[in-house]
């Protein structure tokens, strides 16, 4: 098995045209745990991982496995697993699909029938792709990530689409590569999805860094607070401060360390400031991701 090495964003940004769909973001995704890469619908989730392994150019900043980029990994395949859209053939089987892609690409096709057992895909093996569920293309997807068993799993959307089944045993699955030292990130547009499958959390939306830590980090922030917001933000920004309330911005807003909304309020209107939101934000890690990516509506 390969070891499990850093996965380094720095200054990362990736313009398409006008778009900027990568604003300078930087983190590091640490082997021995799972990483949830989350944001909404067009964050820019996908972009990152597509520069990541070399599927698209950066504009600026650099993405690498622990300071090499994919392009330059010696042993690619066998470093990384990528999942990103995957399309099978609906009329070849699983078990020709690896075997297949085994053999273009210099692996051992040894392990192909190891790695069917190891997403539960045995039973199904010789059956035709074209036949199965959502969640067995899943399984079958994870499945070539494994066949170079490497140490660096990148997954997008694994999660995306599974029944409650598939759910409780791709946490399983994920929480097993990272007990065993690999790097493990896995994207999402759901915090819920992955919530009970992650150990941190990297946060994203329009582009930008909203959060990174633990899941209990995130948890610590789910505490009862206020969410404000005005037309003149940084007003709201110095009656908030005049009045000593804590607060961090948001797309949606200020996040306030204070669990009376009227209390801000009356921030607000000591120092003269027009509200446009005001509002409890209730406690819960989804609020909580909510109130950071702006309530995941699109961009
Ligand atoms: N090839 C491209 N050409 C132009 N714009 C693009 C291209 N790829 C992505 N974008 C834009 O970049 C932004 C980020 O898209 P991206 O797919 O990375 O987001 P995402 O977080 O992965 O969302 P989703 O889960 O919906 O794929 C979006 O505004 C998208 O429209």
């Amino acid at each position: 098995m390969a070891s499990g090495i850093p996965i380094e964003i720095s200054g990362l940004s990736k313009h398409f045209g006008p778009v900027t769909a990568v604003d300078d973001l930087s983190f590091t995704v640490q082997p021995g745990k799972v990483t949830g890469f989350l944001g909404p619908n067009g964050a820019g989730k996908t972009t990152t991982l597509r520069v990541l392994l070399g599927l698209e150019r950066a504009s600026a900043g650099t993405a690498t496995f622990d300071g090499t980029p994919y392009s330059a990994l010696p042993r690619p395949l066998e470093t990384v697993g990528a999942a990103l859209d995957a399309n099978f053939h609906p009329g070849r089987t699983a078990r020709n699909h690896l075997k297949v892609y085994a053999t273009a690409t210099g692996l051992s096709s040894s392990r192909v029938p190891a790695v069917l057992e190891q997403v539960g895909m045995s039973d199904y093996a010789d059956r035709r792709v074209g036949g199965y569920s959502l969640g067995m293309r899943q399984r079958l997807a994870l499945a070539y990530t494994l066949l170079g068993d490497p140490g660096v799993f990148v997954l997008d959307e694994p999660i995306n689409g599974l029944d409650p089944e598939g759910i409780k045993w791709i946490r399983g699955f994920l929480q097993n590569l990272a007990r065993e030292g690999r790097t493990v990130l896995v994207s999402s547009h759901l915090l819920s999805e992955v919530q009970q499958s992650v150990d941190e959390v990297v946060i994203i939306a329009k582009g930008r860094l909203m959060k990174s830590g633990t899941l209990s980090s995130l948890e610590l922030d789910s505490a009862p607070r206020t969410i404000a917001d005005s037309p003149d933000r940084p007003a709201l920004a110095a009656a908030l401060e005049a009045a000593g309330l804590e607060y961090t911005e948001g797309r949606s807003g200020f996040i306030v360390d204070e669990p009376d909304p009227a209390r801000v309020g009356h921030a607000a209107f000591v120092g003269g400031v027009e509200l446009a939101a005001l509002h409890r934000l209730r406690s819960g890690l989804e609020e909580s991701f909510l109130s950071l990516v702006g309530g995941g509506e699109e961009s």
